[in-house]
């Protein structure tokens, strides 16, 4: 069964992604939230407020003697309104980290890299998975994809300065992207839509990319320029470094890396599927 089963009725299919991510957050938040942690990364998005309901089901035995660390807007209100205590990545200590972070994604692929910033919060989200000693990703069946960009076809989301905007968007096209766009307002603003951190969206469309490994086997060459066809890693790291951007939705890095302090790779995905199980799928080695 499937959510694009035209037999399910919209409705129907809708409550099965809820419900799905629901599951995934609550075993996600089972498997990971231990009762000594103190600190923990909330991220954006709507599965998470299936991690946060999961957290406040926990009750003030076990939370009260933690801190909920957001990464936007979103998730400062959702800490609040669950009445967990609200605390700020900027009041984290030097040197110290998060015990974890919980977020979602729009596609995780087969190496745990994800893309995400379809909600437009990425760049908080990055700050706040890279300062956590493990970052788990919590989604529903849909985002699972063994390449990024084969079922989230919109594109990467990129936070861009609002006014390189178009030398981006120039770049964005040498670089093979098809039909990169500001990401319009629309219907709730007229214009670009803005980011907490007051920057815009382009959101970047490529063919699906390679992972390293694949580049290694069929020799494709890691960011290939010539056809438009990208390894994760190389298209980030060439998107992190065009003039202008502030932070790219791509999450990603060296498998093994899951765990070194600024890793961006979650050490578990939680996949609430529809047949009512959770798939989760861990980081090669840990
Ligand atoms: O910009 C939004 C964030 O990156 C979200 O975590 C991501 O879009 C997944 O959101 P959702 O859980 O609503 O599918």
């Amino acid at each position: 069964m499937s959510t694009s089963d035209s037999a399910i009725p919209v409705e129907e299919q809708a409550k099965l992604v809820e419900a799905s991510k629901r599951l995934a957050a609550f075993q996600a938040v089972k498997e990971h939230l231990d009762p000594s942690y103190t600190r923990v990364g909330i991220g954006s998005g709507s599965t998470v407020v299936y991690v946060v309901d999961a957290i406040a089901a926990l009750g003030p035995g076990v939370t009260a003697g933690m801190s909920f660390y957001p990464t936007g807007a979103q998730s400062e209100e959702l800490i609040e309104a669950a009445g967990l205590r609200l605390q700020y990545i900027s009041k984290l200590p030097a040197g110290a980290q998060l015990d974890v972070a919980f977020d979602g994604a729009d596609e995780v692929d087969d190496d745990l890299n994800l893309i995400k910033g379809g909600g437009a919060c990425l760049w908080q989200e990055k700050i706040v998975a890279a300062s956590a000693n493990k970052f788990v990703c919590v989604a529903d069946f849909r985002k699972l994809s063994p390449r990024l960009g084969t079922s989230w076809k919109k594109g990467i989301p990129i936070e861009v300065l609002p006014m390189a905007a178009p030398r981006v968007l120039d770049e964005l096209k040498r670089m093979g992207s098809h039909n990169p766009r500001v990401r319009p307002g629309l219907p709730g603003k007229a214009g670009a839509i803005v980011t907490d951190n007051g920057m815009w969206i382009i959101d970047a469309p490529f063919t699906p990319l390679h992972l390293p490994k694949d580049s290694a086997e069929s020799g494709i060459r890691a960011g290939n320029e010539d056809n438009g066809v990208w390894t994760v890693d190389a298209l980030a790291d060439r998107l992190i470094k065009i003039p202008g951007v502030a932070e790219i939705g791509l999450f990603y890095g060296s498998n093994g890396l899951q765990v070194a302090s600024g890793a961006q790779k979650p050490v578990a995905a939680y996949f609430g599927m529809a047949d009512g199980t959770v798939k989760v799928k861990t980081a090669a080695g840990l």
